[in-house]
């Protein structure tokens, strides 16, 4: 996968004839609701013979316009790349939401996206939305712009995908879900747990584990309490550990385990479920 600045594309005039099935939107968490948009998104590609590419951005626009209340990511970079790059996209591009690209309707936008690739189709959900605020364009106005300005391309629409309850899975709701210590409906809504990623060498190592400082987290952690999870070294090795998490601290401890310093590098930690104290 080929990772792009949105305001850089210019300088690939490769991607000018390249016919391209785009899937736009914030993708944080990359939960089961956007899996389904950017499998489809893949599988028209290949029946078709295009190429793929997702257009994110490096702060969540919602949050940006204030349309949502600031919180961290759920995802870092590396694990979006990562993710991405498994699900067969070929190009990624990244979008720095300044002030300046706020201002730009719905149509400029997409005559940006037709400017630098041969759209062919693209594939969002039934809630997607771009575009300043007065000339922001769902599904429908898409379409519209999409006739003109890339005549013969289509726009899908796959239906939303619902957790056990009923609700929409969305980032939001994983968060909020997050928030409340429900890892095991976290963990239903993104088909793999919680993960974490962790800095090689923590803030201290102790006879009880590994500690870490929980300023220097930048994903979203979840309440106080003791979990049950995995981590993940950096040479594959995985131990099974219980997290101890305070306002201050996270505290990794696997049970009979004494850490030899000079050899763990951690890299990241999968929280199963909180343990019932
Ligand atoms: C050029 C541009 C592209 C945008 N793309 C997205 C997007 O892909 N996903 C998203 O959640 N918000 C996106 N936004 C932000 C929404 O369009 C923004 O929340 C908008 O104000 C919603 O309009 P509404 O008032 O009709 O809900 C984008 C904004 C701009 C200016
Ligand atoms: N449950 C879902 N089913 C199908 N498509 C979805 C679902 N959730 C999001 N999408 C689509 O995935 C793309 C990326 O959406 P976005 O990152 O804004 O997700 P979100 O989970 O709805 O975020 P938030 O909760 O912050 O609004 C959009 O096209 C959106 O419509």
């Amino acid at each position: 996968m080929i990772r792009y600045d949105f305001m850089h594309l210019a300088a690939h005039p490769v991607l000018w004839q390249t016919p391209m099935c785009v899937s736009i939107g914030v993708f944080d968490g990359l939960h089961v609701g956007h899996m389904q948009i950017l499998n489809r998104a893949v599988t028209l590609a290949r029946e078709n013979g295009w190429s793929t590419m997702a257009i994110t951005f490096n702060k969540n626009p919602k949050m940006a316009v204030k349309a949502q209340p600031y919180h961290s990511r759920l995802t870092t970079e590396a694990q979006s790349t990562e993710i991405f790059t498994k699900l067969g996209i070929d190009h990624l591009v990244v979008i720095d939401f300044s002030s300046d690209f706020s201002k730009l309707t719905a149509e400029e936008f997409l005559a940006f996206i037709c400017s630098f690739c041969t759209l062919k189709a693209m594939v969002v959900g039934e809630d997607f939305r771009c575009g300043a605020p007065v000339s922001s364009a769902g599904p429908v106005q898409l379409q519209e712009h999409l006739s003109r300005l890339a005549p013969g391309a289509f726009l899908e629409v796959p239906p939303f995908v619902r957790t056990a309850n009923g609700e929409i899975a969305s980032s939001t709701l994983v968060r909020q879900k997050l928030l409340e210590g429900a890892l095991e409906e976290v963990q239903s809504m993104l088909g793999r747990p919680y993960s974490l990623d962790l800095a090689p060498y923590p803030s201290k190592f102790t006879e009880h584990g590994l500690l870490y400082r929980t300023g220097s987290f930048i994903q979203l952690l979840p309440p106080a309490g003791k979990y049950e999870a995995t981590m993940v070294l950096s040479d594959g090795q995985q131990c099974k550990v219980s997290m101890y998490l305070n306002e201050s601290e996270m505290r990794i401890v696997c049970s009979g385990k004494v850490w030899d310093h000079s050899k763990v590098r951690a890299k990241c930690l999968s929280i199963a479920k909180r343990s019932v104290t």
